[in-house]
């Protein structure tokens, strides 16, 4: 993080907003899931979004959209960035007097593809979350775990948020307090309109959220895996996907599928010869195949054709892990010709080793 700006507090030590400042966040897109992993796996891949934001005198709020979203968007407090903004402001203790009185220019440069299983909406929590604590003259870096914790509790499930916090190859999991064995869709998950008591800012440090919910451990990806994707035009929200799995599971797809998780870890960081296998998963892509037929039509015909191919989190876009240049090239082969009639965009992203990148600044 590049910060050439304080924390300022009230007389009652509470945070404080002040106008003249300016923050940049980057952001990368990411794929959660990558088969056997739901909830927990994920990658971070090497493009993303990037999103300014501007602290000034006059109350109020403007937002720019360029790429993605710019014809569909809300540019008031209804965005996504600009309400996660203000909750995270909450959560940090800021009051609400001195939130409404200082204005917000945001300028968002949206490169990942919305409804497509690559992690926009976790990048719009995390770029919003990282910019609110970036204004206030947080470190971010040293805060990072905390930011982490609140961007999941937002979001819902930490599979996307924490390679976008992290970057590389991260393995998340929920903390025993949580009960999971209700899926919750990301309304309720975000606790949209609920009061909420996640984090309190303390002292110079940010306290451990409350109860945390998610944990994360995030590691380095071996140097031969090469991610290619496949986008379809078509869109699904990850909150259809979701209303579309089983509350519980057979135990035998349980079992089957933590033997593949376990050895997809293996895969990814030490010997992805073994991708293939590992990425075959029981618990999600059969039961959201009736949403995307045709994705789940081309992760068959890629796995046909040797590709290690999943559905990219709640999808549609279909992931292909492959392993050194040879492979790759013949994935991204394959990949264009089962799509070859159009309407898809096939292409290798790379992939991101450092997570979200925050840069404060004074806008006097
Ligand atoms: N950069 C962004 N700014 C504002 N809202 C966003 C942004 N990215 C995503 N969203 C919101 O999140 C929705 C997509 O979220 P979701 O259904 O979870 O799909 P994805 O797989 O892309 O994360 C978008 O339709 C939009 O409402
Ligand atoms: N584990 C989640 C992942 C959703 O990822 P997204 O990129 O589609 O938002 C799920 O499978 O629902």
């Amino acid at each position: 993080m590049m910060c050439d700006v304080e924390p300022v507090r009230d007389e009652h030590g509470r945070l404080m907003l002040v106008a003249g400042r300016a923050v940049t966040v980057r952001v990368p897109a990411t794929s959660a899931n990558l088969g056997p992993g739901y909830d927990s796996l994920g990658l971070a891949l090497g493009y993303g979004d990037r999103l300014m934001v501007r602290t000034r005198q006059e109350a109020g709020v403007s937002v720019e959209i360029n790429g993605e979203g710019s014809d569909t968007l809300p540019r008031d407090e209804s965005h996504l960035v600009v309400k996660t903004m203000r909750r995270t402001w909450t959560d940090l203790g800021v009051s609400a007097d001195v939130m409404d009185a200082v204005g917000l220019e945001l300028i968002a440069e949206n490169r990942i593809p919305h409804g497509r299983g690559q992690g926009s909406s976790a990048a719009a929590i995390v770029s919003a979350v990282f910019a609110a604590a970036g204004l206030l003259g947080l470190d971010t870096d040293r805060e990072r775990d905390v930011l982490f914790q609140l961007a999941a509790h937002y979001e819902g499930h930490p599979d996307n948020v924490a390679p976008a916090v992290y970057g590389g190859y991260t393995m998340s999991f929920a903390e025993d307090a949580v009960d999971v064995s209700e899926p919750r869709t990301v309304d309720e998950a975000s606790g949209a309109g609920e009061d909420s008591d996640a984090a309190v800012a303390c002292g110079a440090t940010l306290s451990p959220v409350a109860g945390g919910e998610f944990s994360t451990v995030a590691a380095r990806v071996h140097a031969q895996l090469t991610p290619v994707v496949a986008v379809p035009e078509m869109t699904l929200s990850t909150d259809a996907a979701r209303s579309l799995l089983p509350a519980v599971v057979d135990h035998a797809d349980a079992a089957a599928d933590a033997g593949r998780a376990s050895l997809l870890t293996y895969a990814i960081t030490q010997d992805p010869r073994h991708l293939m296998r590992a990425t075959r998963d029981w618990l999600h892509q059969r039961y959201r195949e009736e949403a995307m037929p045709e994705s789940a039509q081309l992760v068959r015909a890629a796995r046909a054709a040797g590709c290690a191919a999943v559905i990219s989190g709640a999808g549609p876009t279909v992931l292909v892990l492959a392993h050194g240049e040879i492979h790759a090239d013949a994935a991204l082969k394959v990949l264009k010709e089962v799509t070859s009639g159009g309407g898809w965009d096939v292409f290798m992203p790379g992939l991101d080793e450092r997570g979200v990148m925050v840069e404060v600044y004074r806008n006097a």
